[in-house]
């Protein structure tokens, strides 16, 4: 990875500011506003249909009508064409996770390109997966959800991304899995990557990030930092009905 440090420490390495979102002539994003520190793993936590997921296409410049401000490491890139968004470093891997059924682990694990220097190699990515090397030959068809997940995850590590928009990465997985996942995204914060997640696990959030943003109707509507979690704990159940 670059060095986290290389950049002035006080510019967060995503910010989005009043950002709107339309599918067709449903107005689903009305204002998002949050930042992502460089380093820290945040989360959009929110009851289904919140917008989360929509956000995310809207960094990855996948979703048509937008407007606003979508600041990559200080770059504007609300006008920007969605091919470019990520030589800025920035990798998605959306709720589906887009596994390739009819490759092998190794060739999905090398097919996205490498677009930007300081990924990790595929020996370092091995190392976080040892899962992943055990099922190298399968194919994409016969891997469990968690290995999916984690194939889906791992062939990003490659592409030179500081920036990881994970979407829902526990949904549908076993406790164990899960649990296995939080432990790969923590070691991803130590390797230097920052992360934005999506979750509807708030135990597997709450384990994971620095900071939580509370999502509702297209908007944030609250904030809690790591230690605030505890203390907030009724009212976070409140906003995710749970
Ligand atoms: N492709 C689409 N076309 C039209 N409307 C959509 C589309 N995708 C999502 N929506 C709508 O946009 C709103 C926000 O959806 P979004 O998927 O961003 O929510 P979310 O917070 O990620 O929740 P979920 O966990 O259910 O995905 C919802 O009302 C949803 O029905």
């Amino acid at each position: 990875m670059a060095n986290p440090s290389a950049s002035a420490p006080t510019l967060p390495l995503l910010a989005v500011a009043d950002l709107h979102g339309w599918y067709g002539e449903s107005h689903v994003l009305h204002g998002m506003a949050f930042e992502v520190p460089r380093g820290e793993i945040v989360t959009l936590l929110g009851r289904n249909g919140a917008g989360k997921s929509t956000t995310l296409k809207a960094i990855m410049g996948a979703l048509p009508q937008r407007k606003g401000s979508i600041r990559i490491d200080g770059r504007e890139t609300i006008g920007l064409a969605a091919h470019k968004v990520p030589r800025l470093g920035v990798a998605w891997c959306p709720e589906e996770r887009g596994i390739f059924s009819s490759l092998s682990v190794a060739e999905n694990l090398t097919l996205p390109p490498v677009i930007k220097p300081g990924g990790l190699s595929l020996a370092e990515v091995e190392a976080l997966f040892p899962r992943l090397v055990e099922r190298r030959a399968s194919q994409g068809t016969k891997l469990s959800g968690g290995e999916q997940q984690m194939l889906a995850i791992a062939r990003i590590l490659r592409t030179g991304a500081e920036v990881l928009l994970l979407d829902e990465p526990t949904e549908g997985l076993a406790p164990v899995i899960v649990s296995q996942i939080a432990d790969i995204v923590l070691a991803l914060k130590t390797r230097g990557f920052t992360v934005l997640l999506v979750e509807q696990n708030f135990s597997f959030a709450s384990r994971v990030a620095d900071r939580h943003y509370v999502v509702e109707h297209g908007r944030v509507i609250d904030t809690l930092l790591r230690d605030e979690v505890t203390p907030r704990r009724a009212k976070l159940k409140e906003y995710l009905g749970v």
